[in-house]
């Protein structure tokens, strides 16, 4: 019988669904990994870095809190010793020589003080943590703070980086988690190091040898406490990658964003086999090593039954050999018990604060390069409405990448003049509009407004001056007016024309009309109450956000890729009004592929891998017969074949001498009234595109 795909009972083990059977490590494991690998020493070297950038950065948050916590901290320990050296007296009271009444009341001063000690240690506990429950938030909000700020500060380029972008992640997620819970360890490391000592100092008073005996039965736990952490990050490492995997498959099988394709194309069953398959792998290591860390914890403790063993040997050769008196073994036996719960605190204290070194170290990498990625500050302000945005040589490669996006581009666009950008998908049209905005700098060239090269301007004086309706425009998760209005925070609009603009010519107004609260609906699903839009309704929210912007430069990247015709027809009219109504002419700048709606563009720019290989208007790109023209007739002729009315006999007779249908000259080519204004099915006339009068449509149509 067959079984059904993906039961737990499957023996038959498919071929990985996502397709990668071995993920490669993630940087950041590899951390781990250098854990691991490293020998108490090495993490016993790291310390002092690790304490200097926790202690200093708890000093910056608050001094005073940091002196007290030191100081309870030390007094706690301090105490701890002397109550432990104390009750060396009881005993040498409660075993001296004499009638048992006697040495019970001559051992209550000793009794009164080890209480006394126990009482103040409580106290001092509940100290500590007050004083710790006031520094660690404050601390752990001070580098998450310093964090944010650096990162939200740098350039925009910075997150095109790979790199910069896994730094920023582990530097902001696991550097301030290190943080917090080193300051934690560092407040174990010091009780525990204290109390240490304490015992070590006791034992060595009773006898010097017995401080060196009682290390060897508390080393023997401190070991097995350190391998077991140490398993731990080597079964981390073994099943980082299945655990990815995993959360990948669980994620597109329950994910909303994959529903439709997941129930259309019956994935559910596949993808929870294959959740199944590595769920069943990674149990499996799970077993594997809780067996193994316990070995090893019974293995540490059979060597500090051992040690303690040897200890007792050497106390009890000591009491024997009158090397010690009877009374001061119960101290003994007391301190041989601190110093192993202290050592195995202080290594597990010194491998957490090892461990945690690496990411703190990823925190202040990424604070250092975030300062060195934000612009430099200047007095150079950018012309707010320039008269002219000329590149001279620009290049331009995206970081991680061999090849530039951009080639030694050289252009000039005047104030107002409506530019279209057209090529094939990767051409490099989207990084272009981002260059003349200042948005990404050019690795060589230039790129001025007016006489101001945007490499020496402050960012903000150029960005205050553009407005980018995106390819994929950002989904605030604001309410729907919110996600208009932040196009100019704080704009004055106190009869709201400027709003009434920006949703009419979008077609957002149709979109916010069907919202449940209007205006007011948050549009996110992450909110109870909010509500999600279509591609094309985001689409049109974004153009209203660009429109309100109300920038001098106006760059729109495929702004009607998925919206309807009537709503497309809507947006141009919206384009080409933005594109006069900024006192006077506002530059523009249009993206698109659909080469109909940009006929009347003033100029238009065709880009390919990267260079600027044609420019001039519709006509003049269609005449010269280049690669506008190939693109705009492969458009055309999508359309053409569909619905063209068969031509007369005679014109379909080939030429004397041709093989087949003569070719058509290129008027006659945009003669059909079916290109004019579309590209593919017919919409209607885009504004850019050219008017029904137009010479040359007239020309070709007649
Ligand atoms: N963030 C990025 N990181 C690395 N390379 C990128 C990035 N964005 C784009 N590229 C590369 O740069 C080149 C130009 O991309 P760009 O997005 O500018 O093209 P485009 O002409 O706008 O394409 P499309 O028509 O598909 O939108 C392409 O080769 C692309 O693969």
């Amino acid at each position: 019988m067959r079984r059904s795909a993906g039961t737990p009972q499957d023996t038959t083990e498919p071929a990985p669904l996502i397709g990668v059977e071995n993920v490669k490590m993630p940087e950041w494991a590899r951390v781990d990994e250098r854990v691991a690998d490293a020998g108490f020493g090495q993490a016993v070297r790291a310390l002092p870095a690790a304490i200097a950038v926790v202690l200093r950065l708890a000093w910056r948050t608050s001094p005073p809190l940091t002196l007290l916590a030191g100081l309870v901290h030390v007094v706690s320990g301090c105490v701890t010793a002397f109550g432990l050296l104390a009750t060396a007296n009881v005993f040498t009271a409660l075993l001296e020589r004499g009638p048992t009444p006697d040495r019970v009341l001559q051992s209550l001063p000793a009794i009164a003080v080890v209480t006394g000690s126990y009482a103040a240690r409580a106290l001092l506990d509940a100290a500590v943590a007050a004083v710790e429950g006031a520094l660690r938030p404050r601390v752990t909000a001070a580098a998450d703070d310093a964090v944010t700020a650096a990162v939200v500060r740098v350039g925009l380029i910075a997150f095109e980086d790979a790199d910069f972008r896994e730094l920023a992640r582990q530097g902001a997620r696991f550097g301030v988690r290190a943080i917090e819970t080193s300051l934690r360890r560092v407040a174990d490391l010091t009780s525990s190091a204290i109390s240490l000592a304490a015992a070590m100092l006791t034992a060595g008073l009773l006898n010097p040898w017995l401080a060196p005996v009682l290390l060897l039965a508390a080393a023997a736990d401190g070991w097995a406490a350190a391998r077991v952490a140490k398993l731990n990050y080597r079964h981390f490492l073994d099943t980082v990658g299945r655990n990815i995997r995993k959360s990948v498959v669980e994620e597109v099988a329950t994910w909303r964003s994959m529903a439709l394709e997941r129930h259309a194309l019956t994935l559910q069953e596949p993808l929870l086999g294959e959740y199944r398959r590595i769920s069943r792998s990674l149990v499996r290591e799970e077993v594997r090593l809780a067996h193994r860390s316990n070995l090893v914890r019974t293995t540490g403790r059979a060597a500090a039954g051992f040690g303690t063993a040897v200890a007792y040997l050497v106390l009890g050769w000591l009491l024997y050999s009158g090397g010690m008196e009877l009374a001061l073994a119960g101290t003994a036996v007391l301190a041989m018990r601190t110093a192993s719960t202290a050592l195995s605190n202080t290594m597990r204290a010194v491998n957490s604060l090892y461990e945690d070194s690496f990411y703190i170290g990823f925190y202040n990498q990424l604070l250092v390069e975030s300062v060195q990625r934000q612009p430099p500050p200047t007095a150079l302000t950018a012309p707010a409405d320039p008269g002219e945005i000329r590149l001279e040589g620009v290049t331009f490669t995206y970081p991680g990448r061999g090849s530039p996006a951009l080639r030694d581009i050289s252009l000039t666009i005047k104030r107002g003049e409506v530019v279209a950008l057209v090529g094939e998908n990767g051409s490099g049209k989207t990084t272009l509009g981002k260059l003349l905005t200042g948005l990404y700098p050019p690795d060589e060239g230039v790129v001025r407004w007016d006489d101001v090269d945007l490499a020496h301007a402050d960012p903000a004086s150029v960005h205050a001056n553009i407005a980018v309706i995106a390819q994929e425009p950002a989904e605030w998760p604001m309410t729907a007016a919110n996600n208009i209005t932040v196009g100019r925070l704080g704009r004055a609009d106190p009869d709201s024309r400027a709003w009434r603009e920006a949703v009419d010519y979008s077609g957002a107004d149709e979109v916010i009309e069907s919202l449940p609260a209007k205006e007011n609906t948050v549009l996110s699903k992450k909110f109870d109450e909010g509500h999600d839009l279509s591609g094309g309704q985001w689409q049109r929210m974004g153009i209203a956000r660009g429109i309100y912007r109300d920038a001098s430069v106006l760059v729109a990247d495929e702004p009607t890729a998925a919206l309807d015709a009537r709503a497309e027809a809507r947006v141009f009219a919206g384009l080409q009004h933005a594109s006069t109504s900024h006192h006077g002419r506002r530059t523009t700048v249009l993206v698109t592929h659909r080469l109909a709606n940009i006929r009347s563009a003033d100029r238009i720019l065709v880009l390919e891998k990267g260079r600027l290989i044609e420019q001039g208007t519709h006509d003049e790109l269609i005449s010269a017969g280049g690669t506008y023209h190939e693109l705009y007739e492969i458009q055309a002729r999508a359309y053409r074949n569909g619905t063209e009315v068969p031509a007369p006999r005679a014109a379909q007779r080939p030429a004397p001498g041709t093989p087949g249908r003569a070719p058509r000259r290129p008027e006659q080519r945009e003669a059909s009234p079916d290109v004019r204004g579309c590209a593919g099915p017919r919409r209607p006339n885009s504004p850019f595109a050219k008017p029904a009068g137009d010479p040359t449509l007239s020309a070709a149509t007649s």
